[in-house]
């Protein structure tokens, strides 16, 4: 393969890290953040790929200021951010593809924690789109002996997965912060996919999606790591700090915060049944306590364990 020229948006953890995976496997990389010199016009110019890896809170902004930019067709935007719009409840490849309609949009998820990547330690992933063959270019750039990518064809699933199970991290860090034991992780997570599902599905999402790697792979990493910030805080909420206080010092972006808060509210709409999301909302709000938290979720009307 010819190398690519790959422009990544956000020079953050997780920007830093997909820049260096495709600079290794040998292709071009420019990396743009507000902060270094390079002008966002003259970083996506002539690119094959365009990255963002931008968290969700500055994504539509960084759309508008490139979406006056003329591309060459065959430029693939390929997304990384976990997250929801809280005005439009958009995802960030709905939001990539409505601003470039005639370009490829490719999603990529998995259990992807940054330091991990970072130092060298082999992990998978999942890069999604309806234009497979974008799907494989991305695929042949990021593949490496260290870093493993498979191609998915269903990207609301793929881009679902990664967003959601981020909520369900925040109640795995109330649960090992309260010592709840094990069997209660294995139940909170186990339950907290059936939620993801139920939300997925009835978002357009296949459910098979959620059994793969941006799934319940996602969901394992995020919910059992001390690195994933998501799960830092619900771990801290447990310890009794408040979410102010926890956000001021978490190195980098929580983004199951505003996810919740846009999950509880579409889901309300749509009579969607989200019974762990709504007590990691309730927390956040700090309207109940982590052990009121837990009496409500296990005081819940008994019922038969599939109901999707
Ligand atoms: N870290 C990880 O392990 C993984 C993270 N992700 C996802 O990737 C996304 C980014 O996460 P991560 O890199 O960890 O977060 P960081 O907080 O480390 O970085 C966020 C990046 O977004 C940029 N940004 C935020 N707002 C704006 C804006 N308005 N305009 C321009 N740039 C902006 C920041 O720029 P600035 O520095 O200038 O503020 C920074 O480069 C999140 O959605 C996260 O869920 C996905 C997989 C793994
Ligand atoms: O998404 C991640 C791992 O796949 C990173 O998780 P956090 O955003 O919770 O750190």
């Amino acid at each position: 393969m010819q190398p690519k020229l790959v422009a990544v948006l956000g020079a953050g953890a997780w920007g830093s890290t997909l820049a260096n995976l495709a600079s290794a496997t040998g292709h071009n990389v420019r990396l743009w953040s507000r902060h270094l010199e390079c002008s966002l016009a003259e970083t996506v110019d002539g690119a094959d790929i365009i990255v963002s890896a931008i968290s969700m809170k500055g994504v539509r902004s960084v759309v508008e200021q490139i979406r006056s930019l003329s591309f060459a067709p065959e430029t693939i935007f390929l997304t990384a951010t976990k997250g929801l719009e809280p005005t439009t409840t958009l995802t960030p490849a709905q939001i990539w593809q409505a601003a470039f309609p005639d370009h490829p949009i490719v999603v990529l998820c998995g259990p992807n924690l940054s330091k991990e990547v970072q130092q060298g330690l082999p992990a998978a992933t999942v890069v999604a789109s309806t234009d497979i063959t974008a799907a494989e270019t991305v695929q042949m750039v990021f593949s490496s002996n260290r870093f493993r990518v498979y191609t998915n064809s269903d990207p609301i699933g793929v881009e679902l997965g990664g967003t959601i199970k981020n909520v369900i991290a925040i109640a795995a860090g109330v649960c090992d912060g309260l010592h709840l034991g094990t069997n209660a992780k294995a139940a909170l997570v186990t339950r907290g996919l059936t939620e993801i599902i139920r939300i997925g599905v009835a978002w357009g999402a296949k459910i098979e999606t959620f059994y793969g790697l941006s799934g319940l792979g996602d969901l394992l990493a995020t919910c059992n790591s001390p690195l994933s910030r998501n799960y830092q805080v619900g771990y801290q909420l447990a310890q009794g700090k408040n979410l102010a206080e926890i956000l001021e010092r978490l190195e980098g972006t929580a983004e199951g915060v505003n996810t919740t808060q846009v999950l509880i509210a579409k889901a309300h709409q749509q009579h969607i049944s989200v019974p762990i999301t709504t007590q990691v909302y309730r927390l956040l709000q700090a309207e109940i306590t982590p052990r009121q938290a837990l009496e409500e979720l296990m005081l819940r009307d008994i019922k038969p364990e599939y109901n999707f």
